[in-house]
């Protein structure tokens, strides 16, 4: 505590001993806070500087005096003799920072004049403007969180729905690392007792320790492939496609309207009207989807309809959930797992056992939406936390799929080996080992400011 107020007394005092453990990386800054003018105006800006000489430029900033740390400080910014907004400073020396590193911010008048009169300040003070993610990439760089943890505050800045909020707040909590770090803590045990068996010659390897070992490299790898299957986390993460398939006329784009609430598609009384796939997202439950209204399904001479049938086929199979509309007789052939419902209840009533309702008169619509919950509820049902992308995918169907082929080996030191890859690809993963690498593709997907 005496350490840290004498250092922000003034910046010539020498550096703590924590901020010499990791790298020293150039200052950099960005907007953190959305553009004014973009969702309406907003009154503040936030401007995030970090990295060495941040507490030099924000000294400088505030006039030759640095202001308090982790308080917020109304201040005059000043450069050049000239004050440049008043502003609300916050000051965080590191290691006790986002990124670790000393870094401050700074709470603007949101006018895009001030915006620019203090990026140009901040340059001129040595600072460079921020590359997207790269205030979390030095984050993991200072061990303040892992690659995983990382990804997930990408997804929070994205967030849309609730349940994508939930899902990425345990991530960025380290729910999911914990999961993997765990795993690779079993792993080191199986593989140190993997290791002594080879030391041993075989007769003197009691079989039971040998069998111990099998049984839990078999129920490791059974776990990560149950993992693999759950496919929740990418579901919430990406959003669920809900796909309005059937014949033509059957009232699919009048479903879509009245679904979204706005007429998104066109509706008329000829039949092919629909030809390019009309997709409307919406959040149902806290769950984002998407609604995808497609062409009606019959064989056709015309070209165009004959490609909007074609795309529609293409959605009918991706989809997660796929609503069979129809206007008369019960189809008699229906997509696996389709749910099937019956329009134009006004006209006549649906047959029993099948959902029936108006897409004019609204009948039936708050019953259809409660069948998309239900299925919702199905499709994002689970416990523990589950993996949210295709790098956690690639990442453990590795790992399992090198276990898997431990237990096919007789050499125990091919086993080993087999092991070995197991445990690197569980590194690879959460940043325990070649984290180098692997930055470049987690923070390619990064905003500006993070
Ligand atoms: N009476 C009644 N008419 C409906 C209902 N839903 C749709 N219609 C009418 O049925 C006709 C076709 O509706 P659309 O929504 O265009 O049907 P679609 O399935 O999208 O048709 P295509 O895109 O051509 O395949 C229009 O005249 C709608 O007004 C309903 O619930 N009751
Ligand atoms: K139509
Ligand atoms: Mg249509």
């Amino acid at each position: 505590m005496e350490g840290e107020l004498r250092h922000e007394m003034g910046y010539s005092s020498v550096m703590t001993e924590n901020r010499l453990t990791h790298a020293a990386f150039p200052p950099i800054f960005a907007l953190a806070t959305g553009l004014a003018g973009s969702m309406g105006r907003a009154a503040i800006a936030v401007l995030r500087v970090s990295g060495a000489g941040s507490r030099e430029i924000l000294h400088e900033l505030c006039g030759g005096i640095l202001p308090p740390a982790r308080q917020a400080s109304l201040r005059r910014l000043q450069h050049d003799g000239e004050v440049l907004d008043e502003a609300l400073v916050l000051w965080f020396p590191g290691p006790r920072s986002y990124t670790g590193e000393d870094s401050f911010e700074l709470h603007c008048h949101a006018g895009p004049a001030v915006i620019d009169a203090v990026s140009l300040a901040l340059v001129a003070l040595g600072a460079r403007p921020a590359e997207a993610g790269e205030f979390t990439r030095r984050a993991v760089q200072a061990g303040r969180m892992d690659l995983v943890q990382a990804e997930a505050v990408a997804d929070l800045v994205e967030a849309e729905s609730a349940a994508q909020r939930r899902q990425a707040l345990a991530q960025a909590d380290g729910a999911l690392s914990r999961l993997y770090d765990r795993w690779a803590e079993r792993l080191k045990i199986l593989l140190a007792r993997q290791e002594a068996l080879i030391d041993f010659p075989d007769d003197e390897v009691p079989d039971r320790v040998a069998a111990g070992l099998e049984t839990e490299r078999a129920a490791l790898a059974a776990e990560m492939r149950a993992h693999l299957d759950d496919r929740r986390g990418e579901l919430v993460r990406r959003g669920v496609t809900v796909v309005i398939a059937g014949a033509p006329n059957a009232g699919k784009s009048s479903l879509l309207n009245a679904l979204a609430g706005y007429e998104a598609a066109i509706v008329t009384r000829r039949a092919g009207t629909t030809r390019d796939p009309v997709m409307v997202d919406w959040v149902l439950d806290g769950v984002k989807l998407r609604l995808i209204d497609t062409a009606g399904l019959r064989e056709t001479e015309d070209e165009i309809e004959a490609e909007g049938i074609r795309r529609a086929m293409f959605h009918v199979k991706h989809a997660d959930i796929v609503i069979h509309l129809f206007d008369d007789d019960v189809p008699a052939l229906s997509f696996p797992g389709a749910l099937l419902v019956r329009n134009k209840t006004d006209l006549a009533p649906a047959p029993s056992g099948v959902l029936g309702i108006s897409a004019v008169t609204g009948d039936g619509i708050e019953a259809l939406r409660e069948a998309l919950r239900d299925r919702l509820r199905h499709l994002t049902a689970g416990s523990g936390a589950p993996l949210t992308r295709a790098r956690h995918r690639a990442g453990i169907g590795e790992a399992a799929a090198h276990l898997e082929q431990a237990g096919t080996l007789d050499w125990p030191e091919l086993r080993g080996e087999e092991m070995r890859l197991a445990m690197r690809a569980l590194g690879r993963l959460t940043g325990k080992v070649e984290v180098e690498a692997v930055l470049d593709v987690v923070f390619g997907e990064f905003c500006i400011g993070k």
